[in-house]
């Protein structure tokens, strides 16, 4: 058991990053009570059997009513409205973590509806799977990944205390600027994303005219598009939204890079594409000697159950 670090947590939208954290902090101890919040019967119903938290509330206000930490685990295009929901209910001197993938647009539509009296400390794992909703948590989905928490001027005994809660379930901590933390995760996480759900679209798009064989025949390499393609439909959507900027700039160059490729290929550039792809397995044998490689078949895998998908009535 580890050190209790937060009363009472209140987690709002029980999803995959949710229940995740409720599952890690309930292992380690380190909240005392855990509070959480989904709009739909259903999803608090199985919150509850699978103990993601303690208690369940119909509504954010009431979740959130003396909690001396709260996460709000929703798709990033709402935070904003559940943060106006809760502003007037936060006990003073709580913290206000949220666990978005894009950070500045969160930041604009969270921080004007917070009192002075909290602290402020925007996180994000460096974790996920292509599932989602309350079957999908994993108290070990953080293990040895990265939590990148943008501070900005937050009280530094709040941001210690929320990292040695990311610690405490097994998540390495790093403080990034943020719009730093946008641009590498539009190169690491949001362009990778959209190129899968290309590759995906275009595939789907040929098994049309080769009756199935585009499934039949698919390999590692297309089955790893069609993981990622088959992320939450709303997630992503808010993801792109609201990291427009930076993800708009990642896919200019990357257009650009796919000409020079596509050249290459047509003029018969041989030492062309044998040098870019030397260069880019030296990439990828720095990841593994980093330590980062928890490929991508395996993030699923300690789901104590097969992710039923999506949390339909919420
Ligand atoms: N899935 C990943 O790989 C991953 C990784 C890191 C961070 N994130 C971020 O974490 C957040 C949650 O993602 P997730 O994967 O847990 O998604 P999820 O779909 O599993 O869970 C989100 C939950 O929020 C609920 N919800 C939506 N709007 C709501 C509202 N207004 N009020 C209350 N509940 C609401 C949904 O019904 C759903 O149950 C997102 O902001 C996402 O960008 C996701
Ligand atoms: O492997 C996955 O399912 C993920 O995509 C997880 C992933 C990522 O791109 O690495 C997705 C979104 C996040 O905000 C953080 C992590």
């Amino acid at each position: 058991m580890g050190e209790m670090i937060y009363k009472r947590v209140a987690l709002i939208g029980l999803g995959l990053i949710a229940g995740s954290m409720g599952l890690a902090m309930r292992e380690a101890g380190l909240a005392g009570e855990i509070v959480g919040h989904a709009r739909s019967a259903r999803t608090r119903k199985v919150a509850l059997e699978r103990g993601l938290c303690d208690r369940v509330c119909g509504t954010a206000a009431e979740a959130v009513e003396g909690a001396d930490l709260v996460v709000l685990c929703v798709p990033v295009g709402a935070m904003g409205e559940v943060a106006a929901e809760i502003g007037p209910h936060l006990a003073p001197g709580a913290t206000v973590s949220d666990v978005g993938s894009v950070k500045r647009a969160v930041i604009e539509a969270v921080a004007p509806h917070l009192p002075d009296t909290v602290h402020f400390v925007p996180a994000h794992p460096m974790a996920g799977t292509e599932h989602s909703g309350p079957e999908a948590g994993f108290a070990e989905l953080f293990q040895n990944r990265w939590c990148l928490i943008t501070p900005e001027g937050a009280d530094p005994k709040a941001v210690d205390r929320l990292t040695r809660l990311w610690e405490g379930m097994g998540a390495n901590v790093d403080a990034l600027e943020v719009g730093h933390h946008d641009l590498v995760c539009a190169v690491t996480s949001h362009a990778p994303h959209l190129i899968a759900y290309t590759m995906v679209g275009v595939a789907d798009d040929l098994r049309r005219l080769s009756e199935g064989e585009v499934v039949k025949y698919s390999a590692a390499g297309f089955r790893d598009f069609t993981r990622i393609a088959a992320s939450d439909p709303v997630m992503w959507r808010d993801v792109f939204l609201n990291n427009k900027e930076a993800t708009l700039e990642i896919l200019g160059r990357f257009t650009e890079e796919l000409f020079a490729l596509q050249r290459a290929i047509r003029t018969g550039d041989g030492d062309m594409l044998l040098a870019y792809f030397t260069r880019t397995r030296a990439l990828r044998r720095g990841i593994i000697e980093a330590g980062q490689d928890t490929a991508a078949p395996d993030f699923g895998r300690g789901a104590p159950q097969a992710p039923t998908g999506k949390d339909v009535d919420a």
